[in-house]
């Protein structure tokens, strides 16, 4: 059932415990949604699973493979992409060719094929660009297809990073902060693309602080906090638990919410 899978996982730096024994499942046509305080641990989840940083132990699975220490251009050959929480967008580049380099990961292709002009290369390039085109459809860019990624407001720039994430075919989409620096109409539009996209049969996992839309768009949450998972259900019941708000407010804080 499950597509990803992390089991028990732990890595500390210097002195500090990272994570501490972290597991849970993504599944297939699911939003699942990783929160927490600053400092819990969610960014070094993300790099854990996406192939940036080992484990120390622990285990991270991918369709049933374990993918520990595998890199992320294999990861993304095998079906994993991600987003980053600070855009990597090429500014001076289209909206098309910015997909295309997303693309360029999953295509097959030999330095002589380039370099002798084979149909069959020129052939990959037409199905890749009209691919693109789609995924810039996709994510509601069209009109800005061949428009520079650097003229489009923030909440566009957050939508293209996606369709560059999509344009691997991924099973599994990771999104670093997705709706970060975006307005509340923005959000809104990004919440409606992120449920799709998992509607559409992806496992999406993301880690997000705008409470609301991951309260809107979430099948499951995962909650962190130092390190370690404190609670996982659906948003009414993350909604409701005490240890959730006690990480959130402080004890003191969780005292007055409840008093209130
Ligand atoms: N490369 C690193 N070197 C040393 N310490 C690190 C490194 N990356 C993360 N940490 C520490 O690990 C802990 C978890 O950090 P992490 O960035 O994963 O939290 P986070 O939940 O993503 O926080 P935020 O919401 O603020 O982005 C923090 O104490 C942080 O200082």
């Amino acid at each position: 059932m499950n597509i990803l899978r992390a089991h028990d996982v732990s890595i500390a730096f210097g002195g500090v415990k990272a994570l501490n024994e972290v597991g849970f499942d993504a599944i297939p046509g699911e939003v699942l949604a990783i929160i927490g305080p600053n400092g819990a641990g969610k960014t070094t989840l993300f790099n854990v699973v996406s192939g940036l940083y080992r484990p120390s132990s622990g285990h991270v699975e991918l369709n049933g493979r374990d993918i520990n220490g595998l890199p992320p251009h294999r990861l993304a050959g095998m079906g994993l992409s991600r987003t980053f929480q600070n855009l990597q967008v090429f500014t001076e580049m289209s909206l098309l060719d910015n997909v295309l380099v997303g693309r360029h990961l999953q295509e097959r292709h030999s330095f002589l094929g380039d370099l002798l002009r084979l149909p069959s290369v020129a052939r990959q390039y037409d199905a890749s660009k009209s691919r693109a085109a789609e995924l810039v459809r996709r994510v509601g860019l069209e009109a800005q297809t061949s428009a520079m990624a650097g003229t489009l407001p923030y909440g566009a720039l957050r939508r293209l990073e996606i369709a560059r994430a999509l344009a691997t075919e991924p099973k599994v989409l990771m999104l670093d902060e997705p709706a970060a620096g975006c307005n509340p109409a923005e959000t809104r539009e990004l919440g409606a693309l992120i449920r799709s996209l998992a509607d559409d049969g992806r496992a999406v996992v993301l880690v997000e602080h705008d409470m609301r839309l991951v309260m809107s768009i979430s099948d499951r949450i995962v909650v962190l906090d130092r390190g370690r998972v404190i609670a996982k259900g659906a948003p009414a019941d993350i909604r409701s638990n005490a240890a959730v708000i006690e990480a959130y407010l402080g004890r003191l804080g969780a005292e007055e919410a409840a008093r209130a």
